[in-house]
Parts: structure tokens; sequence; C-alpha cells
């Protein structure tokens, strides 16, 4: 029975959400041939009385090549089911259904306005499939399939079209989608971008700017070592304000009066309840935070929000030859879609991204015998870069005045109790690093 077959392999798979509970039931939801030996579904896994919904390509072969044969998910009546993200002869005809607008039972997909796609190039999945999966089409194409769905516009694709019509900067082109009716509403499949070849990730380049300083002889300062980061960093904080100010102009703005702060330092604290249910480790850092997010309730001039990227880290940012491009405005993975497009402070990101040196500055830290002695080298590069990427983010007209000072040191305590739940769930050796954030300045 294919709906078996397809329990047992979803199972399996990296992107699956509900590992380690009992697959009770698979259903197929819609089966479309979007062309022969190419179909798409979407299945309804249901566990303990909850049902989740994920996409497949499903390619079908008689005859199965080697380099095919780690996708094979079952072979039924002598045909090799398959999955298709593997076949760069099967996903080229994603980049022909969107190039010419096709429709195939209710499967729309879609290019992005003025966008021209050349349909040559074939893909490979990219190495890190989390969970989603991210097709490169040559040198020209990333398309990202959202394997779990929710119904719904995906915010990245939102952010990035709107951006892109407005020419902002710092983005990576749109060039097209794939949506369907989910529930009645139109929801995003898959999205494609430009896939910018000749770029680094900023997790990389912090990385080989904090060895260096490792590497280099105990006199040398952050600033004076060869791999300094502080200029990409300061210009990353300017990239980021101009995104900012271009994602006020592009979406609606607002203003949050005080008893809305106390709403929002009220979801600080639901959020510490739940990280510290699950994560002890946590307890002993409660009243400092209560104590911060306190702070946030005595706030007495009113807030601006607006949309903001969410989940903002060095990973989510690429240096291209020229400039710093901002990627997956998605907001927090797993968190409700309304949740993750509402209006914020974008402050929110930049203590996201300070966050991110800190983590950049620590990482090599975690469980080394040399730890304590490049403690305090870790925290003058995080210092240091944190100062530029401030500095860029003022420059580039982005706002932070003496009364944000409370605020931002929330946000910053509050995604490292985000990061404290996710490296206690993904990367356990990691959670001295969010850890660490707690310790008295
Ligand atoms: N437009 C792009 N050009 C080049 N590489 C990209 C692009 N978009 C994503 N990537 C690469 O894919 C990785 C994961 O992308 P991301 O959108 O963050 O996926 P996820 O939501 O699974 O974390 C990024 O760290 C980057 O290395
Ligand atoms: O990139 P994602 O949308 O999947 O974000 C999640 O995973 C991130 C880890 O890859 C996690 O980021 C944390 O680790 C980063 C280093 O790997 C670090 O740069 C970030 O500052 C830190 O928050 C992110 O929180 C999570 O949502």
């Amino acid at each position: 029975m294919l709906t078996e077959l397809l329990a047992a392999w979803i199972s399996r798979q990296r992107w699956f959400g509900g590992k380690g509970r009992p697959i009770d039931e698979l259903s197929i939801e819609a089966d479309v041939e979007l062309t022969p030996g190419l179909r798409h579904l979407i299945v309804a896994v249901w566990q303990e009385g909850s049902r989740d919904r994920y996409q497949l390509l499903l390619g079908e072969r008689h005859e199965l090549p080697d380099r095919l044969a780690h996708a094979l998910i079952a072979t039924v009546d002598g045909v090799h089911l398959y999955d298709a993200v593997h076949d760069p002869e099967r996903t080229a005809w994603l980049l022909d259904g969107m190039s010419r607008d096709e429709t195939r039972s209710g499967l729309r997909m879609r290019h992005a306005p003025g966008a021209e796609i050349d349909t040559t190039p074939r893909s490979l999945v990219l190495g890190a499939e989390q969970s989603n999966t991210s097709l490169v089409y040559g040198d020209a194409y990333i398309c990202k399939l959202f394997r779990r769905l929710i119904p719904g516009v995906n915010p990245e694709l939102e952010i990035v079209t709107a951006l892109a019509a407005r020419d902002a900067p710092h983005i990576a082109q749109p060039y097209g989608w794939i949506e369907a009716d989910l529930d009645g509403t139109d929801t995003t499949l898959a999205f494609m971008q430009e896939f910018l070849s000749n770029a680094n990730d900023g997790w990389d380049l912090a990385l080989t700017s904090v060895r260096d300083l490792y590497a280099s002889p105990p006199e040398v300062s952050a600033a004076e070592a060869g791999g300094d980061f502080a200029g990409e960093a300061e210009r990353l904080g300017v990239a980021t304000a101009r995104v900012h100010a271009e994602l006020a102009a592009a979406f609606p703005t607002d203003t949050i009066e005080t008893h809305e702060i106390k709403r929002m330092a009220e979801s600080f604290r639901r959020r510490l309840g739940r990280a510290v249910a699950e994560v002890p480790e946590l307890r002993p850092h409660v009243p400092a935070l209560e104590e911060a997010y306190h702070e946030v309730e005595l706030l007495t001039s009113a807030v601006p929000v607006q949309r903001v990227h969410g989940d903002y880290h060095l990973g989510q940012v690429m240096r291209t030859p020229t400039d710093w491009v901002i990627l997956d405005f998605e907001g927090e993975p797993g968190q409700p879609l309304a949740e993750r497009r509402a209006l914020s402070s974008p402050l929110r990101d930049v203590a996201g991204m300070l966050r991110s040196f800190d983590y950049a500055a620590r990482h090599l830290l975690a469980g080394r015998p040399e730890a304590a002695e490049l403690e305090d080298r870790a925290q003058a590069w995080a210092d240091h870069n944190r100062a530029a990427f401030l500095q860029g983010y003022a420059q580039g007209g982005g706002r932070i005045d003496r009364a944000d000072a409370a605020l931002l040191r929330a946000f910053e305590l509050s995604k490292a109790v985000y990061e404290v739940v996710y490296e206690a769930r993904n990367r356990p050796t990691w959670l001295p690093i969010p850890l660490a954030a707690f310790r008295p300045r």
C-alpha cells in the first residue's frame, strides 16, 4: 500500500518534523501529475491526534539509474517511486512551469514580475537539507521547497517580492514561486531566488576572523589581528538599517503604547517560562532576566513597530563581491505564521545579529581545554564587532537612542532564551554559548 510505504520513508527524512512520535496514519490529500514520471503530492501525516502536511515530488521510473538509488522510496508493480528532488531531469520541469506560469490541477507555478527564467540549468540538492529542501539550478537560481506546509503566503516570498518591486538593495532577486490553495488559503509551496554563486555567508567569514585572532600572539587585539571583521560588521549594520527602512516603506508601520509594551514584556516572560520548564540550566538566570523584562515595562515612550526579518543572524547574510545580501525573511522557524508576520521593533533584528557576534566568538570555545585562556579574546572580538555593527546601523539611518537600550537588552536576552531551547534540542554541546549571555556584564 503506497501510503504505508510513504509513511515509513517520510519518518526517516531529515525535514520530517514529527520524529520520535509514531505515525498513526498517512493519507494523500492531493496527487497531481506535473509531467509524465513526475507527481506532486501533498500528504497528511497524523500523529497523536494532530495533523501535519508535507509536500513530495514523486518520481516514477521503470529503470532507476544508480545515481538515484539513494532516493528510492519503494517499488510498486515494477515501477520505482523515488524522491524526485534528486533527479535533475525531472526538476527541470519546475523551471519550465514557472517560466510559463503553468497551472496544474490547482498547483500554480508563477514567475516574478519582469523575471525571465532561463530553463536550461540543471538542479542539485543543496548539501545541508534541513527543514526544507533547496534546489540549486546551475549557478543561476536557488529554489526552496517548503516541506511542511502551513496555510498562507510565506513571509519570505511576501517580503522579497515587495522589496524587489521597490528596487531595494541587499536582497536576492526573486524569480518565481509555486502556490496552491490549502484549506482555502493561498499557500506558498516553493520560492525561487537568484543564487549568489560568488558569495560567502557571514557566519563563515566571521569564524575566519575569530580563528585568525585566536591564532595571533596574545598581545594582538581584535582590531589589530589580520582578519579583522569590524569593517564588514559595520557595512552589515548599514545594510541592515537600509533594509529596515525599505521594510518600513513597503509595509504598514505603527507604534505601540505603554499597555502593549507591557504585553511584550509578558510575551518575553511566557517564552522564559516555557524554556525553563524544558531546560533547567536556565533556572539560576531567571531573576536577572525578570529584572531586564521589568525594565521594559517601565518604558514610557511609544515604540515604533514594522515588518522585520525575525530570525536575523550571521547565517542569514551573504557577502557578495560588492555588498551584503540578506536572506531568509521567514521569521523564527516553528512560530505560527501570524506571529512571524506581526509588526515588531526592528531592534529585535539588531539584537539577533548582536547575539550572532557572541556566537561566532564563542563557538570555537565549546568543550575545549584552552577555552578559559581564550575567553577574554572571545569577549573582545564580540565587543569589537558588536560595536562596529551598531555604528553601521546608526550610520545607515537606523534608530537606537538611549531609551532603546532597555528594549534592545530585553530582545537580546529573549533571543538567548530561544537559543538555549534551540541548542538543547538540536546541538546540546553548543548550549554553553547562549548560556554565557546571562553572565553579568
Ligand atoms: N540566494 C542564495 N544564494 C546562495 N546561497 C544561498 C541563497 N539562499 C540560501 N543560500 C544558502 O543556503 C543556506 C540555507 O538557506 P536558508 O534560506 O537559510 O535555509 P533554511 O531556511 O533551511 O535555514 C544559506 O546559509 C546559504 O548558504
Ligand atoms: O537559519 P535558521 O532559520 O534555520 O535558524 C535556526 O538555526 C540557527 C542555527 O543554524 C540558529 O542560529 C543560532 O546559531 C547560529 C550559528 O549556527 C548563530 O549565528 C545564531 O546567532 C544563533 O541564533 C537560529 O537561532 C535558529 O532559529
